[in-house]
């Protein structure tokens, strides 16, 4: 499965522009970026329900529609509302039998947590409910590719939980996941590669334990005490130099030299290392750059 230098353009707006993604079979893939980013663009070319302006997409040897059709790719987009009247069961059912080797309709909604829900009308669903409906239907066809668009966003901790569970049971089976989500620990937890786009193009690809490192596995925090940062950046192992407050926060790939030199320095002051989350790994590599650098600035690879 692949995506082979894609571009889309909305008007004046380059959503995508210029994304690369293999993904081998079974792998579990998180797709992270700001709002605006280009994951949902992304996930359409995907899935054929957008064409690219340019580069091409490769499903199981052939188009997303073929693919799609044949039952092979299931999605979860943030769109499309309930069909009223219809049980849980019976929307199930029908979406099952549009395709030629669906899942017994009893383990998709086991799958979904909605074996208890399957007699109740889909109109009078809770919306986390309705998203737990909507996973069940993007396993219906039995697809060997599952994409799930922000698949939790209406969900409590939980059926959050629940839903990562049913999501890694389809996994281990041999299933290939993508999935878009706003929350790092959502990503870090449940994917065994996480990749991050930033204006339409990918910043980084990799594990999530190697795109904390590559950003800088640790922080270095001390009390300024009224001395400035000068100096700071070019300390052995810093990556990039913060303050907030009279507090400097060092972004570092080697703690105990910096911790070194700044003993050196004597500015231990409130001296604090902790771990770099995926989410200060996140914000360094999204935050807001000139045009002309992002344009130049090479892709991370980890
Ligand atoms: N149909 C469209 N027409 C015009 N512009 C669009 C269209 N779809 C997306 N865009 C624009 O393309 C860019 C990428 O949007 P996209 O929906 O792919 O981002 P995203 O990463 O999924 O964001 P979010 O996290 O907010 O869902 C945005 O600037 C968006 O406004």
């Amino acid at each position: 499965m692949s995506v082979e230098g894609a571009v889309k353009s909305f008007g004046a707006v380059r959503a995508v522009a210029g994304v690369d993604l293999d993904i081998a079979r079974g792998e579990t893939i998180a797709l992270l970026g700001r709002n605006g980013a280009g994951k949902s663009t992304t996930i359409n070319l995907l899935l054929g329900l957008d064409e690219p302006d340019s580069g091409r997409v490769l499903l199981f040897g052939g188009t997303p529609e073929r693919a799609v059709r044949s039952g092979r790719v299931g999605a979860m987009l943030q769109d499309g509302g309930p069909i009223r009247r219809a049980t849980v069961g019976e929307l199930v059912s029908f979406v099952a039998s549009a395709y030629p080797r669906p899942l017994p309709v009893a383990e998709a909604l086991r799958l979904a947590g909605l074996t208890e829900l399957a007699a109740r009308r889909v109109d009078k669903l809770s919306g986390g409910q309705w998203q737990r409906v909507r996973f069940a239907v993007a396993l219906a066809g039995n697809p060997e590719l599952i994409v799930l668009d922000e698949p939790t966003a209406a969900l409590d901790v939980e059926a959050r939980r629940a839903f990562w569970a049913s999501m890694r049971a389809y996994a281990r089976r041999g299933n290939t996941v993508l999935f878009s989500t706003h929350y790092m620990e959502e990503a870090d937890g449940n994917a065994d590669r996480i990749v991050v786009i930033d204006h339409g193009r990918i910043v980084a690809d990799g594990s999530g334990e190697r795109i904390k490192s590559t950003v800088g596995g640790h922080l270095v925090a001390f009390d300024l005490a009224g001395r400035g940062t000068e100096g700071l950046g070019t300390l052995p192992g810093v990556v990039s130099v913060e303050v907030r407050g009279d507090r400097a926060r060092l972004r570092t790939d080697n703690s105990d030299a910096t911790v070194l030199a700044l003993v050196g320095l004597g500015r231990l002051k409130g001296l604090e290392v902790t771990h770099a989350t995926l989410e200060d790994a996140f914000l360094a590599l999204t935050q807001e750059r000139p045009a002309e650098e992002r344009a130049t600035k090479p892709k991370e690879t980890v």
